[in-house]
């Protein structure tokens, strides 16, 4: 494990707190915060919101620098089908899916495990899935310094299937690239390997 801090341990005083404010919810759609199935709800509740926006105190460049190695290899590496589960800062309501991340090495490589880490540090915060996918690409871009990145997310958002519009099939796919990946060609070639089954 690298220097940088992980989620480790719930904050005491912000459990208490959010405990008291998801007590006053219940009680404010009507529930008696006594009964036995739900008396503990508020501090579950509260537990589950800190690990959900843990991600606003850790730092993502920080993973990366801590497992960049010098490589002359200088060709694309994807790493594809990253499941991520964020939530949507309009509604707190979750959204989910997979993102598609691809760089080109500029002279160092990254341990693979810690790109799926970065998305996590990123989804783990109030989102929305725009700018989830810029501050993943900007992130690698700038701590990594390779010749080129690309991201794709592929999400469905809660708030539009369990309430509003109620659409259960939707698909909302965002993308951003940079460097090498401005050219058409190397965009083409990552768009044909993240949607090709090789296996
Ligand atoms: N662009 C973008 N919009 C999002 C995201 N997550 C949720 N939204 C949208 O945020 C918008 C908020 O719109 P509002 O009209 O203020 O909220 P609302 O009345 O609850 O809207 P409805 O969801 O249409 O019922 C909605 O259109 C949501 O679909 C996201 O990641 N990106
Ligand atoms: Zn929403």
């Amino acid at each position: 494990m690298g220097s940088y801090k992980f989620f480790e341990e719930y904050n005491h005083e912000v459990t208490d707190d959010l405990k008291n404010n998801y007590s006053d919810i219940l009680k404010g759609i009507g529930e008696d915060v006594t009964r036995e199935g739900i008396v503990k709800t508020p501090e579950r509740a509260a537990k589950a919101m800190q690990f959900l926006t843990s991600g606003h105190c850790q730092d993502p460049a920080e993973i990366l620098k801590s497992a960049m190695f010098a490589e002359s290899y200088n060709d694309m590496v994807i790493i594809k089908d990253i499941e991520l589960y964020s939530l949507c800062e309009h509604h707190i309501l979750p959204f989910f899916g997979k993102a598609h991340i691809a760089y080109i090495p500029n002279g160092h490589i990254v341990g693979l495990s810690k790109i799926p880490r970065v998305v996590d540090v990123f989804a783990r915060r109030l989102q929305v899935q725009e700018r989830l996918t810029h501050d993943i690409l900007e992130c690698i871009n700038d701590t990594l310094k390779p010749k080129g990145v690309a991201v794709v997310i592929e999400a469905s958002h809660m708030c539009m299937m369990m309430r509003g519009v109620q659409k259960q099939n939707s698909m909302t796919t965002t993308s951003g690239f940079r460097g090498q990946f401005e050219k058409i060609e190397t965009r083409n070639e990552f768009l044909k390997l993240i949607s090709s089954d090789l296996s």
